[in-house]
């Protein structure tokens, strides 16, 4: 069955912005915000709370489970800090948002991270692992790596994301 509405991840290392750019895109487009986080909580696809990373063990199988029919009928916004776990078929763009370490360090130091979970995840977005994962996972014209330093990026990049959203629905009426 060929989708009506396009399916986008927005993925990147805690902190890049994908939140904030998933509902201005979901305000724009009238897709669907679907936070894997809200989720993965609200459908217990966890396998219980990791205290040294104050996060959830993530049960992947349970988590495709839960939002595979709705994912497959089109018109999701993927937010989630990961996309190697995500069908290719079910997926038609993949962001990858990206952010200077001097930037990312206060924002998650400004979210309380733990020391850890912080150096962890600036060095995962110095090596470009969420970046790597999306090329490794998912046909390169559909991969796109965009920078979400500031407010005037991030406008930008939804302004690009929505004049994406709108060529695919074109190209995609059976009119
Ligand atoms: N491009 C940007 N310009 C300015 N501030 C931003 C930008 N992107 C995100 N922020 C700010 O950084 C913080 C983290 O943003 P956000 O929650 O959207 O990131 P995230 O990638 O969804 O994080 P997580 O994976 O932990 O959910 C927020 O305070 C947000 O306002």
């Amino acid at each position: 069955m060929s989708r009506t509405l396009p399916n986008i991840i927005i993925t990147g290392t805690p902190g890049v912005g994908k939140t904030s750019h998933c509902e201005l895109l979901a305000e724009r487009t009238g897709l669907k915000h679907l936070s894997v986080n809200d989720v993965v909580k609200s459908k217990e696809c966890h396998e219980g709370w990791d205290e040294e990373y104050q996060s959830w063990i993530v049960d992947e199988d349970k988590l495709l489970d839960a939002i595979e029919d709705e994912v497959k009928q089109g018109g999701c916004i993927i937010d989630w800090h990961a996309c190697d776990l995500f069908p290719k078929s079910w997926i038609d763009l993949v962001v990858v948002l990206r952010v200077e370490s001097s930037v990312l360090y206060d924002r998650l130091t400004e979210r309380k991270y733990p020391e850890l979970k912080l150096q962890e995840n600036l060095d995962s977005e110095i090596m470009e692992v969420l970046l790597q994962e999306a090329r490794d996972s998912y046909d390169e014209e559909i991969v796109v790596e965009l920078q979400s330093n500031d407010a005037e990026q991030m406008d930008e990049n939804v302004d690009r994301i929505e004049a994406w959203f709108k060529q695919w629905k074109e190209n995609n009426s059976s009119a």
